[in-house]
This record gives structure tokens, C-alpha cells and sequence, in this order.
């Protein structure tokens, strides 16, 4: 800020309308201002660095609490916003950044140079200055506006940007689909008109921003006349010299530029706020189900689970009741195999056991200190209760669609127990039926990816990592539906093997015969109730819900045989065409 202030004496003396440079000698004044010179420029350089540094640290630990934050939500959350939550990860947060550093460095810049330049102004001719700064008010007031209209549009914009990138994602991870269907053009369209969405949005603030400039430019422009043609006047009434007007019109300018640098700021700022108000969001969102809320279970035996009076709505179709009042009751160390029709309940059975949602009403109950008698009535806990973290490391799931990470088999097997070794992981492979590992080129140590395994594999894969927690309760969700009949009645024989030996409790969702018919006992599901409960070997004789009345006449049109009616057709011809 002094050197306007300088060039004006500078002027001044060299026009010899002052005798001594800045009342001191020429040589003594100019070293005196390069010291000055030196030190502002290594100011500015620290302030850039640390505010560089300073955004990007920010950036870096709200991204980290902001993932953090989103792991630790129920999983339906993040299944139905992930391509929005990446967005707030990666642009909001940078935005964020940017916001509260370099822009507010910037900004805090601008306005100690405003303030200084205008009173540096107001020292050298109050007056003129007078003049000049009642241009400055209508641009102010605009300015105010124009940062919270662009506040707005950035919380829009990011809204669209999400849904943009929500798109892409579903289309790029199902990438075979649309070219099996040929359906490239009309996703390009979707995602076309996505981007049109945030187009129309920056178009807005495009046109709202161009008219700011303008009116800021013709603002300046009127106040740089009104500078010359008063301050002239003033020069040739001898008031001011021609040293001071130049200082002035320096000013000016200096102050302009911060002006303008002022409400970039102001825009920066909002959209800044605009963008935290977006991660924050992320960051203060409680669970619907908090892992560490609750009891912690410690790792006892096995329990008894019951299922009372359960009804159930997925929070994302209140609209549609998929469980209607389930009773069941899973006595530890036994397999249990849910049969039902397409769409009965029986994955929404095992999403609730692993609290991935809370039933409407109705509880679920684990017994899990193994009390026998009427003592484990005392000792039952509500699963709600519990933390969810302590009670999913009771589990070992396996879903209809396993997932494997990019990593080697190992990795893949140990995900979950980081303290599993190798022998750990090579036992539960050998139970799961994974003989091909040894023939892949380095074994467990091979690479693999999401696609590079059959499908077949991949499930296999899936139920060894299961198995290596050594759960106390296995939940199968169709685990074995892309094996071939032979690896299935492997696995079912290895798992039947581990039941009996770490008295684990199997819960299975199962189409196949096969599978069934390897469970202790049968639950039929039928919209969302249980028609039908018993041994494997009454309900195929046909007993009408053996457990809730054994002494019910045997039929032959049970819910369970009508489900199963054809494979066991099928199991029967087998047998004729064998004997
Ligand atoms: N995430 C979800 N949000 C909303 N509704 C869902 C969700 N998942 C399942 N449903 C609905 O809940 C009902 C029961 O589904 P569920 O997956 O439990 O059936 P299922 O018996 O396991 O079927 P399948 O044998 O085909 O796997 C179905 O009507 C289904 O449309």
C-alpha cells in the first residue's frame, strides 16, 4: 500500500515540487522502501504457502471424518445415496477448502487493502474522496444480493452434480447390461439430460455474474471521471499537487481491484457455505443405527434366536408391509433353511438379523449366554439392544450377490479378520469348497478383482470369508445358487461338518432342493408370514406346520411341497432312472 503513496513523491520531487523525497535523502528513502518491498514479498509468499497448506490439511481431515461419517451410517444409506455422498466427498469438500483459506486470505487481503487505500485516500484529499465513494454504494448493496442468490445455485448445482454422478455410477457398474441391450444411446441421453440440469444452473449464475461485472466496471469507470475531472480542478486550484492526484488515482485503482476482489470473495464464501452446509449434513447425520450405541456382547456361546411378532417396512416403500407379523424361533447350533417364493421375505428376514434396518414392530431376540431351561428367558436381550459392531461380529454372511475387492485371495478371504493367518484362511477355504485356488498362478496370493472369478468362485470365496470369523451364527442369502450340484453338496457337507464342530447356527435362503433338504429345519415364508415350519423330512411328507401343530393331519397340499413340487418331481424321476 505505500507504493502509490511513493510514486506521488516520487513525482512530486522529480517535478521539484518538493525538495526531499519522502522528507528524507533520495538514496537513503529508496533503500528504506526495497527493505520495505522484500519484507511484503515474503509475507505474501508465507501467506499463500500457509494458506495453501492450511486448505489442503482441511480438505484432507473432513474428507476422512466426512467417510468416516458416512461408514459408520445405516448400510440402506449409503446403498441409496453412494453417487451424491461421493460428490460431497470429493468437489464440497475441496470447495469447503478453498472457501476458508485461500479465498479468505484473499478476502481478509482485500479488505486491509480497501480500508488502508481509502483512508490513504481520505489523508491525501478528503474531499475528492467524498466524491469518489458515492459511486461505491449501489455496487455494495448488488454484491450482497448476488452472493446469496450464488449460494443458492451452488447448493442446487451440487444437488445435480450428485444426481449426475449417481447416474454414471449405476450405468458404469452395469456397463454389460446396457451393451447387452444396446441401450447406449438412451443412457447417453439420461445422462445428457442430467448435464443440461447443472448447464441451466451455471447459465444462471453465468448471466448473473456478467451483469455484475458490468455494472462494477461502469461503476469504477464513473468514479475514475470523477477523479480526473474534480481532481483536475482541483490540481489547477493548487489544492492537491499532481504528485497527489497520481497517489490517488493509484489508490483508486488499488481499491477497485479490492472491491472487486472483496465480493469474490463474498461469492467464494457462499459458495463455500453452500458446500459445507452439504458436508456438515454428512457429518452430523446419526445413524438410524448407531454401531457402537447399545451393550456390547461379549463373546460367549451360542443363543437361541426369536423372531416376535416381526413387521417390517423398508424405510425407502412404507407404503408396502414385507413382514406382517413373523414368529420364529432358531435354537443355537442348528440349521435352519428359509423356502419361499420370489419377493416372500426371506433376504428381509436375514437384513434384519443383521440390523442392517430395525423392525416397525415386533423385536428380535438372542439368547446368547446358552442358559438352558426356562433360565434363558431371563438372559434374552433384544438385538436392538445390543451394539450393532459386537453383534455382526457374531456373524458370517454370505449375500445373493458376493462382492470381492480388488486384492489378493488372501485379502479377500481375511476381509473382517485382520487377525486371521494363513493357515486360518486356507482351512476355511478347504471347508467352502475353494479347491481352484491352488491351481490359480500364486494361490492365495493371487490378484483378483471384481470381475476376474466365475460366478461360482466368487460365492465360494465369499462363504470362506465367512467361515474364518468362525461365526456363531452363518447367514446364507442363496450362497450356493451359481455352484453346480456337485460343489454344492460340498459345501453343504463341509458346512454341515463345521455346524456340528463350532456348534454354529445356519440360517439359509434357499431355492434348491438340495440345500433345503441339508437343513435341520424348514421356515416357510409366504407374503411376508411364516405358512409353514418344521423338519425337512414332515413338511416333504407333508405335515401342515409341524411345529405350531404336530398332531395336524398330514396333507398332501402343503405350501412347501407346492413350492418345491417340480425339483422334487424331478429328485423322484432321478431315483426311478438310477434304480
Ligand atoms: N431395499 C429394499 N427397499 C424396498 N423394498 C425392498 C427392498 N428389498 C426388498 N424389498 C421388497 O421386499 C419384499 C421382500 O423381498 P426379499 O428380498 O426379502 O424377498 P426374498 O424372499 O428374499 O426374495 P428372493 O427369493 O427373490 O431373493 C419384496 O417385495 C421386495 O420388493
Amino acid at each position: 500500500m505505500s507504493v502509490p503513496f511513493t510514486v506521488g513523491k516520487l513525482i512530486d520531487f522529480f517535478s521539484g515540487n518538493s525538495s526531499a523525497f519522502l522528507g528524507l535523502s533520495f538514496p537513503f528513502a529508496a533503500g528504506l522502501l526495497a527493505v520495505l518491498f522484500t519484507i511484503g514479498a515474503t509475507c505474501n509468499a508465507g501467506r499463500a504457502i500457509i494458506m495453501r497448506l492450511c486448505g489442503l490439511r482441511i480438505v484432507a481431515r473432513v474428507r476422512n471424518q466426512a467417510y468416516w461419517a458416512t461408514l459408520r451410517q445405516e448400510p440402506d444409506f449409503a446403498d441409496r445415496s453412494a453417487g451424491d455422498i461421493v460428490s460431497r466427498l470429493s468437489v464440497d469438500t475441496s470447495m469447503m477448502g478453498d472457501s476458508v483459506t485461500s479465498n479468505l486470505s484473499d478476502g481478509l487481503r482485500a479488505l486491509v487493502s480497501a480500508t488502508v487505500g481509502v483512508s490513504m485516500m481520505f489523508w491525501i484529499s478528503a474531499k475528492l474522496t467524498f466524491v469518489m465513494l458515492c459511486v461505491v454504494p449501489p455496487v455494495s448493496l448488488f454484491a450482497v444480493f448476488y452472493g446469496r442468490y450464488v449460494r443458492k445455485l451452488t447448493n442446487f448445482t451440487q444437488e445435480a452434480v450428485g444426481d449426475m454422478s449417481r447416474t454414471a455410477e449405476e450405468k458404469l457398474n452395469a456397463f454389460k447390461t446396457v451393451a447387452a441391450y444396446n441401450t447406449q444411446a438412451v443412457e447417453a441421453k439420461l445422462f445428457a439430460n442430467k448435464v443440461d440440469a447443472i448447464f441451466n444452473l451455471a447459465r444462471k449464475e453465468a448471466y448473473m455474474t456478467g451483469v455484475f461485472w458490468g455494472m462494477s466496471g461502469f461503476t469504477g469507470n464513473l468514479a475514475l471521471l470523477c477523479l480526473l475531472g474534480y481532481g483536475g480542478t482541483l490540481v489547477s486550484r493548487g489544492e492537491i499537487t499532481v504528485g497527489d492526484l497520481t497517489s490517488l488515482l493509484m489508490y483508486s485503482a488499488y481499491v477497485g481491484g479490492s472491491v472487486s476482489g472483496l465480493t469474490g470473495f463474498f461469492t467464494g464464501l457462499m459458495r463455500g457455505v453452500g458446500a459445507s452446509s452439504r458436508v456438515f449434513w454428512l457429518l452430523d447425520r446419526t445413524s438410524a443405527i448407531p454401531l457402537d450405541k447399545g451393550v456390547s456382547l461379549a463373546p460367549t456361546r451360542n443363543g437361541r434366536i426369536r423372531f416376535e411378532n416381526v413387521r417390517f417396512t423398508y424405510p425407502s416403500r412404507k407404503e408396502v408391509e414385507v413382514l406382517k407379523g413373523v414368529d420364529l424361533s432358531i435354537e443355537p447350533g442348528t440349521s435352519v433353511a428359509l423356502v419361499g417364493s420370489s419377493g416372500s421375505g426371506k433376504s428381509s428376514i436375514q437384513q434384519l438379523l443383521c440390523r442392517f434396518y430395525d423392525p416397525n414392530e415386533g423385536r428380535i431376540t438372542f439368547d446368547g449366554t446358552g442358559e438352558a431351561g426356562w433360565r434363558w428367558l431371563l438372559t434374552m436381550s433384544d438385538i436392538r439392544d445390543l451394539t450393532p459392531e459386537s453383534w455382526r461380529d457374531r456373524l458370517g454372511v454370505v449375500f445373493q450377490d458376493p462382492i470381492l475387492f480388488a486384492g489378493t485371495v488372501h485379502d479377500n478371504i481375511a476381509y473382517g479378520t485382520p487377525g486371521a493367518s494363513r493357515r486360518d484362511v486356507e482351512r476355511a477355504a478347504r471347508a467352502a469348497n475353494c479347491d481352484f485356488i491352488w491351481d490359480l498362478p500364486q494361490g492365495f496370493d493371487t490378484q483378483i478383482g471384481k470381475s476376474s472369478l466365475s460366478g461360482g468362485q466368487r460365492q465360494r470365496i465369499s462363504i470362506a470369508r465367512a467361515l474364518v470369523r468362525q461365526p456363531s451364527i452363518l447367514i446364507l442369502d442363496e450362497a450356493t445358487s451359481a455352484l453346480d450340484s456337485t460343489s454344492e453338496k460340498a459345501v453343504n457337507k463341509a458346512v454341515e461338518s463345521i455346524i456340528k464342530e463350532q456348534n454354529i447356527t445356519v440360517i439359509m435362503a434357499a431355492h434348491r432342493l438340495s440345500t433345503v433338504a441339508s437343513a435341520e429345519k424348514v421356515i416357510v415364508l409366504e407374503n411376508g408370514v411364516v405358512s409353514e415350519q418344521g423338519p425337512y423330512d414332515i413338511l416333504v411328507g407333508s405335515s401342515r406346520n409341524a411345529d405350531a401343530d404336530p398332531h395336524k393331519s398330514r396333507s398332501q397340499n402343503s405350501r412347501f411341497r407346492s413350492l418345491m413340487e417340480a425339483q422334487l418331481a424331478l429328485e423322484k424321476s432321478t431315483v426311478n432312472l438310477t434304480a
